[in-house]
């Protein structure tokens, strides 16, 4: 009999199951379309992996309690799977959903299965084909029971960090797995959004080209900024197109796709009142990104107001470039604050108990926003486990000191001449309103009580009162 079945193999069941094999389990596994698992079964015959056309049969291969991961489209194919597997399961079954599924899909779907007596965890896997593979980041969430069953398991499947420690935790109930995937993907759309914005600075500002911009980043991977997603930019910039002989980035068209976790996170920010701007705006510009046609006709239409040879960049490239550099580490720390904080408030309103440095710790490898960064992240929670925001962290603290002229330097010279640098701006406006004693928010409230009598506070009264003032003489 099979150890744990895997249904759906495309890129990561397919990756997962061959992963969990190769650590000395029997695994079952099984497609929707018969097709892939024939293809699948092909290419891993000398496995230890057994198959079924029918989901009965996958099902009847499984040693009890059974234990069944899905790595299908997130949404309505999961309920879809679910839905059937109940036809033929028994109570004490584990069901394992890996996917990216919305974490308020899964607390429903943890209800209804807790219900009929099956256990349920909501699994965020990261790492892409490779990581499935070879050792992903796991976040797994359900009941404390059901993560002893396949603790063994996830374990030895998943990525290691330098100092050994493995890439998965018990990170909560019901949907608290899948509520940190969708953070840890939220922060991916914003590091990625950054690096967008460093090279778009480097390549208008300063004329460079492809091969010249891979090197760049090829040195910044060697320094603080060490990370998967510097390093794979860096590899971007190398391609050179088979059919045309240019750099394959150059003939990629500038529309930014996505499939839901940035925005899921965003909306749910709103929501639980956490301010997450360099997220948002990495959203909202893979959304402009989107709408290709309307920005060709409006980039005839719409004036820049730039004097060129006013704002032209007459200073040295390699301060410049050094510049951005610090620009992009300052931006990426408010970044990765912004998504911890968020992490912080979600742990309190849906009581998830969600710790910080165990999160930060398994993000450090085997994911995609792995990077030598996230060690400092683990030693700021682990040293303080009550740390309101990152920015206080004393080495982030400083670290921003040192990087802010830069910081500010950059913003200036991309306004100045017109580049949009949506995501590098507002982690700079967040960490200015963070750290402001004085907002102008006197000044709308002040608004609010003239137009609606909602009321005030007085910096001079207490707190508790509330007050209302005749804002013009009648
Ligand atoms: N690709 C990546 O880098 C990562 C993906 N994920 C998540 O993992 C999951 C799987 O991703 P990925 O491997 O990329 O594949 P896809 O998201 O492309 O999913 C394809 C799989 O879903 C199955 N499927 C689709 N609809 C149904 C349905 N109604 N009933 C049963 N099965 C269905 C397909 O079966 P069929 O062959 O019959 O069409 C196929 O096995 C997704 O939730 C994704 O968001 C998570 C981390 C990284
Ligand atoms: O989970 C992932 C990486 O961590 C997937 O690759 C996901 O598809 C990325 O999100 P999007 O497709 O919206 O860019």
């Amino acid at each position: 009999m099979a150890d744990i079945g895997v249904i759906g193999l495309s890129t990561m069941g397919g990756n997962l199951a061959l992963n969990i094999e190769r650590n000395k389990f029997k695994v079952a596994v099984y497609n929707r379309t018969y097709s892939r698992t024939e293809n699948f079964m092909k290419q891993n015959g000398d496995k230890n992996i057994v198959s079924s056309e029918k989901l009965e049969g996958f099902v009847n291969l499984l040693s009890k309690p059974r234990k069944i991961i899905i790595m299908v489209v997130a949404g309505k194919p999961v309920d879809s799977v679910i839905e059937q597997l109940l036809n033929y399961l028994e109570k004490g079954d584990l069901i394992m959903d890996c996917g990216n599924s919305f974490f308020e899909d899964t607390e429903r779907r943890a209800i209804m299965l807790e219900e009929k007596g099956i256990k349920f965890m909501g699994v965020g896997v990261s790492g892409g084909e490779e990581g499935a593979l070879n050792g992903p980041s796991i976040m797994p969430g359900g009941s404390p029971e059901a993560w002893n069953d396949v603790k063994h398991i996830l374990e030895l499947i998943s990525a290691k960090a330098d100092d050994g420690r493995p890439c998965v935790d018990y990170i909560g109930p019901r949907g608290a797995g899948h509520y940190v995937k969708s953070v840890h993907n939220a922060i991916e759309y914003a590091d990625m959004q950054l690096i967008a914005e460093a090279y778009d600075i480097l390549r208008k500002v300063l004329k460079l080209q492809p091969q010249k911009i891979a090197q760049i980043f090829e040195d910044w991977n060697k320094g603080e900024l060490d990370s998967y997603l510097i390093e794979i930019t860096s590899k971007i910039f190398k391609k050179i197109d088979d059919k045309t002989q240019k750099p394959l980035v150059d003939i990629v068209l500038d529309k930014a796709a996505q499939k839901g976790t940035g925005k899921w996170t965003s909306q749910n920010a709103l929501n639980l009142g956490a301010p997450i701007p360099a997220i948002n705006s990495a959203v909202v510009e893979r959304v402009i990104s989107s709408m290709k046609e309307k920005r060709v006709i409006a980039s005839k239409k719409l004036f820049s107001g730039v004097d060129e040879e006013k704002a032209k960049y007459s200073g040295s490239p390699e301060e410049l470039i050094e510049s951005v550099r610090k620009a992009l580490y300052a931006s990426k720390i408010n970044a990765y604050a912004q998504g911890m904080e968020l992490l912080l408030i979600a742990s309190e309103e849906y009581k998830y108990n969600l710790n910080l440095g165990s999160i930060a710790s398994l993000w450090r490898s085997g994911c995609i926003i792995r990077a030598k960064f996230l060690n400092l992240i683990t030693q700021a929670y682990e040293e303080d486990p009550k740390l309101t925001n990152l920015l206080l962290y004393p080495y982030f603290t400083n670290k921003l000191k040192d990087n802010l002229a830069d910081w500010r330097k950059v913003i200036q010279i991309a306004v100045g001449l017109g580049i949009p640098v949506p995501a590098f701006s507002s982690s700079l406006a967040y960490y200015d309103s963070y750290r402001s004693e004085f907002l102008p928010a006197n000044l709308i409230q002040a608004q609010r009580d003239f137009f609606g009598a909602h009321t005030f506070k007085r910096l001079d009264a207490d707190l508790n009162e509330n007050f209302h003032a005749h804002w013009e003489d009648k």
